[in-house]
């Protein structure tokens, strides 16, 4: 791929959906990793500096020290407004509130401070009449690794055809700070946890497996070229099914043949 011809769509992509929905600015959720810190680059080269808000959501006790100084080296790089949000009240309030809650549930828990920042990131569009961006990649797309309306709950997915790989060529490009790539890409949900390991492949792997079944390959013979492990094909094949419905609106009942034509004589 032509990586400086696809910044450019991106960059204009982000400029004209702005335009077609009657905003002049944008909202972005920047954790300290690689593909908020791109989606910032890109959105402030589309709409200005002036017009792109960025606020990071750390949750106390979990969030690294290195994520949240890494989120503000963007912001200040970029010249934007920026806010630091602590999302730990909450989320204690929340599954306070919860008679079911557990704070063993990684899985519900982490789902859940996803769709926190979410509704941060929507209250301030509301108020300064913004768009939400997206940060999500292909990768994260196709393999629906991603929180339903929660990190997945945006108005744009500005590099949302960008593999990962391609999304850490564009961020060299634009200048992301280096250890901000070369750090390992987490959800950041619960103690420990990292794309790679949750996935049980890594993103080089994934990205590659994930082209050449796009390109028609069947599973078994994409499996060979790359050498993964049959487990590593079987999982990344059922991920992909599953999550499906991310992809789409949720469905509706079809309830036209019960309905007589619109137009009568
Ligand atoms: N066919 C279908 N049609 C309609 N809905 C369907 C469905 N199958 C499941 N569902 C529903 O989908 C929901 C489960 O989806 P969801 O709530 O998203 O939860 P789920 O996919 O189980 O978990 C989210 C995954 O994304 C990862 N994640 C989250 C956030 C950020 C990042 C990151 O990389 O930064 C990664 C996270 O670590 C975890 O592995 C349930 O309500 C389930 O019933
Ligand atoms: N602590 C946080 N503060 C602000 N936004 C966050 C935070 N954690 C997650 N987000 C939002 O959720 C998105 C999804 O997280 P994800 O981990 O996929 O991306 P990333 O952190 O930007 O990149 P990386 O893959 O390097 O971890 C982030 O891009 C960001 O918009
Ligand atoms: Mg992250």
């Amino acid at each position: 791929m032509d990586i400086n011809k696809a910044k450019d769509i991106v960059v204009n992509f982000i400029r004209d959906r702005a335009e077609e929905a009657g905003v002049k600015g944008a909202v972005v959720g920047i954790s300290g990793g690689i593909d908020s810190a791109l989606t910032a680059y890109l959105t402030v080269e589309a709409l200005g500096k002036e017009n792109v808000l960025g606020i990071h959501m750390p949750e106390l006790k979990l969030t690294p020290a290195e994520d949240v100084l890494d989120a503000t080296e963007v912001a200040e790089r970029l010249g934007i407004e920026f806010k630091t949000i602590d999302i730990s009240g909450p989320l204690t309030s929340f599954i306070e509130a919860i008679p079911d809650s557990r704070l063993s549930f990684n899985h519900a828990n982490g789902n859940l401070k996803a769709r926190i920042r979410m509704s941060i990131l929507y209250y301030y569009a509301n108020i300064i009449e913004r768009m939400v961006m997206g940060t999500g990649n292909k990768t994260e797309i196709l393999l629906g690794y991603f929180t339903k309306y929660g990190d997945g709950g945006v108005d744009l997915e500005p590099i949302g055809d960008l593999y990962k790989s391609e999304v850490r060529e564009m961020a060299y490009l634009v200048g992301v700070p280096v250890e901000i790539i070369n750090k390992p890409p987490s959800a950041g949900l619960w103690e420990g946890q990292t794309d790679e390991e949750e996935l049980g492949i890594s993103y080089e792997l994934v990205d590659r497996f994930l082209m050449l079944l796009l390109e028609g390959e069947s599973p078994q013979m994409a499996q060979n070229t790359l050498g993964l492990t049959a487990g590593q094909r079987d999982s990344v094949v059922a991920r992909i099914h599953a999550n499906l419905h991310k992809q789409k609106a949720p469905p509706a009942a079809d309830l036209d043949s019960l309905r007589g034509p619109y137009i009568t004589a």
